[in-house]
């Protein structure tokens, strides 16, 4: 689960870069992660969000707006991922480092700037573009 959380007054997106010691480490992200037995998809993202950055999500006012899977045949990695993107147009709080990324709010054209992981290229491509 991946979340577009925005826009601000200022129209910018929360993303998020990608601590040393992970997965595409030092690449910047939709925030999100994975969803844990008996959750639902929108109370994993709040979940999610929540302890990576402290904000509160609203999960009632969350929307679907895209997908990207990876071709596991070309991969040739340990499990298939499906990333979901989720827009997030409300919140509570600022965000805060909790687990070692580092979490910018930043416009469109910023976002296309970034060097990001390969689904998260392809969700900022088609929701900004
Ligand atoms: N955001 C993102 N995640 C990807 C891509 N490709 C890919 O394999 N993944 C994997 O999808 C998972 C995303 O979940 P996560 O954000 O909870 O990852 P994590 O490293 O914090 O948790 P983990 O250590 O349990 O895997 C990670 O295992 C990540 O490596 C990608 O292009 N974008």
């Amino acid at each position: 689960m991946a979340a577009a959380i925005g826009p601000d007054a200022a129209g910018r997106w929360l993303m998020h870069r990608r601590p040393v010691g992970k997965a595409h480490a030092g690449l910047w992200e939709f925030p999100g992660g994975k969803i844990d037995p008996g959750e639902g998809p929108r109370e994993a993202l709040a979940r999610e969000i929540a302890e990576e950055c402290g904000l509160a999500l609203d999960p009632h006012a969350m929307c679907e707006v895209g997908f990207a899977a990876d071709d596991p045949g070309a991969a040739g990695g340990p499990r298939p991922v499906l990333l979901l993107l989720i827009h997030c147009p409300t919140w509570s709080g600022e965000p805060r480092s909790l687990e070692g990324g580092e979490w910018r709010w930043l416009d469109r054209q910023e976002i296309r700037g970034l060097p990001k992981p390969p689904l998260d290229r392809e969700l900022a491509a088609r929701f900004f573009d």
